[in-house]
């Protein structure tokens, strides 16, 4: 190790001094000279992470690293290959006592699998690592991403949005949409397997864009494929700027065709979000709205737009550019995850009939068989299919995990990490845990209405994320799951087979294709 520190000191000395050294007597330095210097300082960079000193009590490695990339060139591939990686990593660290470290060139990753770990670092690192900040001019200032002093801030500020109350006025626009999935599925019904994803995708961001931005616009709108177009591909740049480590030089990376790619996308969605925000703006002054809107009953729909302009308006909080990253965070966390959710459960009840029969049962009982829409008062009542969406994303939680990190030591049960270290909770890992118990990796919706069967605490279930910072849209969500469902099971029997399911994984894992997925007409 002493012969490691002084190898690489002497390394760094010399390439420092070769480099300022003064040339004014010298002749020009040559590119020969230049090439040998920087290799030089990176065999230094290289020996410096190979024998940097690790503390004496470090949670085990993770197997390959190298000096400079560290484990990064185990991440690069394609969505399967990188699935594949990080689900081995997940079991890695299972049967190493749930917490384990990887390098990402030479900085410190430590995955976390044990549960009480998971909610110390949940609830005590709260500010997120500098791969969120890759969408800084996108989200930088929305929830997902903002700085820790400015989040608690906002999240107080936009909770009540969020609040029961509320989501029950957006029940009337989760129906209209189902409506609208059950009948461009039609087409569908009785020919055989396809791929149900491009038909959620845009269902859901309608409904979560009208109920965002509260704009009239309907899922072939152009608008809308703009949106999902650049959102998709911004979430995608995201990822590959992680996984190779060269994109991680801001400088490098506006360099790249990828990092112009970001720019023009962003700018998309900026262009978009704007103009909403200042045509809403208009409507409203024109028809003295914004005064009305604590007047407003649950039955109208308040889109989550007016809330933030009526904060702006009256207490002076939120300027243009922070409810325009507000926005496109909404709807850019939920239209995704919530499609993906749907398209696991859709699986997952298509390949167990009977489940799927005890959920078409309750919800027929619920409407006492009426050919209705659902209303706000149903939804709590559809418990059983609760318990299936639990359980779908208990096996498969489309987020599989979140990352945070902290400027201080963080203490857990058998290490003390240190400082500026990045923490990635694997909510995969989570779920599949001993504490579930033997049957911990089957597919059992039973085990939500028994308490005796869950674990201890019920924060142990985090497909929604753990402890303060968690999602801000779970009942949202749930209520949006729960509407979609009805529709499609009182007019089609899922079928599916889940012994084909293979999985990818971007920012989100979901199903390689929904090849798979055929739907029965019920009527
Ligand atoms: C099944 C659907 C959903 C799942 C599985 C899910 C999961 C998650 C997870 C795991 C996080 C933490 C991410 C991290 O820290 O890296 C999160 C955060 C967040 N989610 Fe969701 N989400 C869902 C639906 C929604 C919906 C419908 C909305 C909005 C309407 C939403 C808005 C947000 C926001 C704004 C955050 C950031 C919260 C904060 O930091 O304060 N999500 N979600």
């Amino acid at each position: 190790m002493v012969l490691g520190v002084l190898i690489v000191a002497c390394c760094v000395v010399f390439a420092v001094w070769r480099l300022v050294k003064p040339r004014s007597a010298s002749p020009p330095m040559n590119s020969e000279k230049l090439v040998s210097d920087l290799s030089l300082s990176c065999i230094a960079l290289a020996l410096w992470s190979w024998f940097k000193p690790r503390s004496v009590k470090s949670p085990p490695m993770y197997p390959g690293w190298l000096p400079l990339i560290g484990h990064g060139y185990q991440l690069m591939g394609d969505e399967r290959h990188f699935w594949k990686r990080e689900k081995r990593v997940v079991e890695f660290c299972l049967q190493n006592n749930d917490l384990i470290e990887m390098r990402l060139g030479s900085h410190s990753l430590f995955v976390l699998t044990d549960p009480e770990d998971s909610l110390t670092v949940a609830n005590n690192c709260l500010e997120k690592p500098y791969i969120y900040h890759y969408a800084d001019n996108v989200y930088g200032r929305g929830l997902l991403t903002t700085k820790v002093d400015i989040w608690k801030t906002h999240r107080k500020l936009l909770n009540p949005a969020f609040n029961p109350h509320v989501l029950q006025s957006f029940v009337g626009e989760y129906c209209r949409q189902a409506k609208r999935l059950v009948s461009s599925l039609a087409s569908e019904a009785g020919n055989g397997p396809f791929d149900i994803q491009p038909y959620l995708v845009p269902n859901v961001l309608t409904t979560a864009y009208r109920t965002t931005f509260g704009t009239k616009v309907d899922e072939n709108s152009e608008t809308l494929k703009i949106y999902e177009e650049a959102t998709d591909k911004i979430l995608m740049l995201i990822l590959e700027r992680t996984k190779y480590i060269w994109l991680h030089l801001p400088f490098i990376y506006k360099l790249t065709t990828s990092g112009r790619e970001f720019d023009k996308r962003a700018k998309i969605l900026k262009d978009i979000t704007e103009s909403v925000i200042a045509n809403r703006k208009l409507q409203l002054k024109a028809a003295n709205q914004l005064d009305k809107l604590e007047e407003s009953t649950t039955e109208g729909l308040v889109p989550l737009l007016d809330r933030m302009l009526d904060l702006a308006d009256k207490q002076n909080v939120l300027n243009d550019d922070d409810i325009k990253e507000h926005l496109d965070t909404i709807v850019g966390a939920a239209y995704d995850t919530t499609a993906t959710a749907l398209t696991f459960i859709l699986i997952l009840i298509g390949s167990h009939p009977d489940i799927q029969e005890k959920m078409y049962q309750e919800l027929q009982k619920v409407l006492d068989d009426e050919d209705r829409d659902i209303n706000k008062h149903d939804l709590p009542q559809l418990v059983y299919m609760e318990a299936v969406i639990k359980e779908t994303l208990r096996l498969y939680p489309p987020a599989p995990r979140f990352a945070r990190t902290s400027n201080i030591d963080v203490k857990l049960k058998n290490y003390t990490l240190p400082a500026n270290s990045t923490y990635i909770v694997s909510l995969y890992g989570l779920h599949r845990h001993v504490m579930w118990g033997p049957d911990k990796d089957q597919f059992i919706p039973e085990r939500w209405l028994d308490p005796a069967r869950l674990p201890k605490n019920p924060n142990f279930f985090a497909a929604f994320c753990l402890g303060r910072r968690n999602c801000i849209g779970r009942l949202y969500g749930i209520m949006a799951i729960k509407t979609t469902l009805s529709y499609l099971l009182r007019h089609y029997r899922i079928l599916s087979d889940i012994e084909q399911l293979e999985l990818q994984c971007n920012v989100l894992i979901r199903p390689v294709s929904g090849h798979f997925i055929s739907l029965e007409s019920r009527v």
